[in-house]
């Protein structure tokens, strides 16, 4: 069985909320794969202050320090196992041994520093014991050996069998022993090391780095808002990234899973529902771009090229260093905190050219890197920055100046060099009616988006076929190739699918009726991508599930575009948008929110039979798949809860009275099914529009908002009105929105077109299409 490990950091650890948020996640895993757990929030600093009193024979700051890891910890664990358990006493234990060597100077270091990662293990693999799962904690000590600064990882390898394969296996991080059985640790990001050494001592599929932050982004997503979470990143420019000091991975995490396929993973803790990010072997992810900041640099020049001496130097630093090679020479970057460690080191070797610089790095795919550092330096000029350097190499180049870059110009060289370079997938759900036209509209439409940002077609659905392919699908080609090549495909192949899609952007348009499609939505949203509806199924849901899916969509910075689900085509819900945007309040909707019941109704008279007009009706492609979803009225409620929910009400489907126009009895079985039964369906209509004739009215399918009446009215249902009345001159298939509000109050805004149709209701699609890349590109 294939293992995988967890690693938790100390801000997933630092409280026992957190813990617990830790234990659900666990809850999750399988038994025997393993997880690797840092000390408790800042209890690692503690500790290395608790040394330095001990250092400088502060007592009383030992007494002081040791008072706070105390604190901290009983208060932990009293709340997560109580005070009378044997973690509490274990720890008690503990101090009183710290306590006591402090007291006759027999402290080392790194015993001292060891505690963290014990208290940590011991802990949860105690607390998931109390929630009923079988876990373990193991001291990495004997677990990981160091002979001569080298891992053994033969013998580690052999150790590391002594996991449990019927259990979860809690690791201390960080630490590890020398031959002699004295403790040592593995330095800072020590614990993430632990975790992917571990991962290749068990030949673990993946191994996961729970932290705080959603994954690696673009840029620091603190200092531009519009940075990109990436899916997926290569383990080169992972390195990459890493060498120029990037701080969300290591370069010593990375090297374990060197050539290997063991999947690298960022997520999370505070959202343990999202994906995070997949750090892969090479050819599994496209290049990225990234900018990551250089604060305080010192920049050298050695006066020959040896790749053993920086190599060596990296060690010492415990830091990687990036040399460039520019025009025969070889220069070095390293943080300024270094800088006099490094001259020490080279002495005449190497020459301080630069001290204390600061500037950016632009990690990008190979090719690009000079045309890059040419926009970057322009760009940065404009911005007043003087340049004291700017490079480019395989893979990135760096500009450096005199000031740190503040997050303005950094969101403006994000726009510039990235944003506007992602690329958005599109997955069409629905190639029926609708669908067919959309996709030959796309064809004539790519080039205009293309303008805002690069699309591309991967995936064609239908309720139990698709057609997907990441690296994207000919549009000219789209419809024969899916009726040539579609396979068989279940919603749980979808969603893996999206999930595994490397791109800057992703977009679901569900032009299906199907209610079960809309169900995905939620799990489209954790994997990160935009929605755009035809289909009302997700507006109309269940409130609860609605607002959910909203909040989920909101904290992921995701759109969700269905303009084409009232009204087809016809900008009804912008319009809505725009008055309360602009400080409107609407009071008032009503018209005609159907162009099947429109063009029915115009159609209808006595002379014809009703249920050949619908059959003429679902032939243009005006009804729903199955026609009694507009006859029963349920397809124009649940266009009037959209508007609803438009303007804040929270209301239910069934909160809006609804009258249909046809007769219970065909309900039942399938369309087919009440065809047989038409003759019931004809009788109905006629006799209601035989009562209306009789007082000189026609009948028009309407429906009816109003907020200022107490309750709020809310219907939809058949109406007599006299044949002058707006509602009965419209075109056939026409719809009306009859607005009014505070501004509109006596003389209401009148939205009036087609409200149902391929040609229309395709186009609105591609509005909010265009809208989405708009948006994503700006
Ligand atoms: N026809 C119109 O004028 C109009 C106007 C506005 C909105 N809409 C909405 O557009 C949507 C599509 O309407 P249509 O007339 O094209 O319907 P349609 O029945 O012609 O096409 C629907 C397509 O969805 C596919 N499908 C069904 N379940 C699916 C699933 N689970 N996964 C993937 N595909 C699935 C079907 O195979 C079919 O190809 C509906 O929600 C409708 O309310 C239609
Ligand atoms: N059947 C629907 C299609 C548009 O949603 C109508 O006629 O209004």
């Amino acid at each position: 069985m294939t293992k995988q490990v967890y690693k938790f950091g100390g801000s997933s650890l630092s409280s026992a909320k957190r813990y617990h948020a830790v234990a659900n996640i666990c809850q999750q895993l399988a038994y025997g794969d393993a997880i690797v757990v840092s000390a408790a929030g800042k209890t690692t600093d503690t500790l290395v202050r608790l040394w330095s009193c001990y250092h400088n024979q502060d007592h009383k700051g030992v007494g002081e320090v040791i008072a706070l890891l105390k604190d901290h910890q009983c208060a932990l664990v009293s709340e997560l196992l109580g005070d009378k358990s044997e973690v509490y006493a274990h720890f008690i234990d503990d101090i009183n041994a710290i306590s006591q060597r402090a007291g006759c100077a027999e402290l080392e270091q790194a015993w001292l520093l060891a505690h963290g990662e014990l208290w940590s293990a011991r802990l949860l693999a105690h607390y998931l014991n109390k929630q009923g799962v079988a876990a373990t904690h193991f001291d990495s000590r004997k677990l990981f050996v160091v002979a001569q600064n080298n891992l053994k990882h033969q013998e580690n390898t052999a150790r590391c069998q002594a996991l449990k394969s019927d259990q979860l296996n809690v690791v201390t991080g960080f630490i590890a022993s020398d031959e002699v059985g004295n403790t040592v640790t593995l330095g800072r990001n020590g614990s993430d090391y632990s975790a992917t050494l571990l991962g290749k001592y068990i030949n673990a599929s993946s191994v996961t780095i729970w932290t705080d932050t959603q994954g690696v982004y673009s840029t620091d997503p603190r200092k531009v808002e519009k940075a990109v979470k990436y899916n997926k990143i290569s383990q080169q420019q992972a390195q990459q990234l890493a060498r120029l000091g990037n701080p969300v991975l290591h370069a010593k995490t990375l090297t374990p899973l060197k050539d290997s396929d063991i999947k690298l993973v960022v997520r999370s803790s505070y959202d343990s529902h999202s994906d995070g990010t997949q750090v892969v072997a090479n050819e599994q992810a496209k290049a990225k771009r990234f900018l990551t900041t250089l604060a305080s640099v010192d920049v050298f020049q050695l006066t020959h090229n040896n790749k053993d001496s920086i190599r060596e130097l990296s060690i010492i630093l415990q830091h990687p260093l990036q040399p460039l090679e520019v025009e025969g020479n070889t220069l070095l970057l390293v943080p300024s905190q270094f800088g006099e460690q490094v001259a020490s080191y080279y002495l005449q070797d190497a020459v301080l050219i630069e001290s204390n610089v600061s500037g950016v790095a632009i990690v990008s795919e190979a090719g690009s890197e000079s045309q890059l550092l040419e926009s970057a330096k322009a760009l940065l000029e404009k911005q007043s920055m003087t340049l004291r350097g700017a490079w480019s190499q395989n893979g990135f180049a760096i500009l450096l100046g005199d000031q740190l870059l503040e997050s303005d110009t950094l969101s403006l060289l994000h726009e510039e060099l990235i944003t506007a370079k992602q690329e958005l997938a599109v997955i069409v759900a629905g190639i029926g009616n609708v669908g067919e036209v959309f996709l030959s509209q796309l064809n004539d439409q790519l080039a205009r988006l293309n303008t805002l940002l690069p699309v591309k077609l991967v995936g064609l659905l239908r309720s139990s076929t698709s057609l997907l392919n990441g690296q994207g699908i000919e549009l000219a080609t789209a419809s024969a190739n899916f009726k040539n090549n579609a396979k068989a495909s279940s919603p749980e192949q979808i969603i893996e699918f999206i999930k595994e899609l490397d791109y800057g952007h992703k977009v679901v348009i569900d032009i299906t009726a199907s209610e079960s499609f809309s169900k995905l939505y939620p799990e489209f949203a954790l994997h990160d991508c935009h929605i755009i509806s035809a289909n009302k199924y997700a507006g109309t849901a269940e409130l609860n599930w609605y607002e959910n899916l909203r909040r989920l969509q909101t904290e992921k910075n995701l759109l969700w575009r269905y303009n084409t689900s009232v009204g087809a085509g016809l900008p009804i819900n912008f319009a809505l948008k725009d008055l309360q945007n602009s400080g409107d309040k609407i009071t008032k909707i009503s018209g005609v929110f159907s162009g099947t019941l429109s063009w029915l109704g115009a159609n209808y008279s006595l002379d014809k039979k009703f249920s050949d007009l619908v059959e003429q009706a679902r032939e243009l492609g005006f009804t729903e798949p199955d026609p009694r979803e507009d006859l029963s009225g349920r397809d124009v409620q649940r266009k009037l809860l959209i508007l609803a929910r438009e303007l804040g009400l929270s209301l239910e489907l069934d909160d809006i009275e609804l009258s249909a126009w046809m007769p219970n009895e065909l309900a039942e079985g399938s369309w087919q099914d009440a065809l047989a039964k038409r003759e019931l369906l004809d009788t109905f209509v006629e006799e209601l529009a035989l009562d209306a004739q009789r007082e000189g009215n026609t009948l028009r399918y309407v429906a009816e908002l109003d907020t200022t009446t107490s309750p709020i009215t809310a219907k939809v249902g058949l109406k007599a009105v006299a044949p002058s009345a707006a509602v009965a001159t419209l075109t056939p298939g026409d719809n009306i929105f009859v607005i009014n509000s505070v501004w509109y109050a006596d003389n209401a805004l009148i939205i009036q077109g087609p409200g149902a149709g391929r040609e229309v209701t395709a186009a609105g699609v591609h509005s909010d299409l265009y809208w989405l890349c708009h948006k994503l590109s700006e």
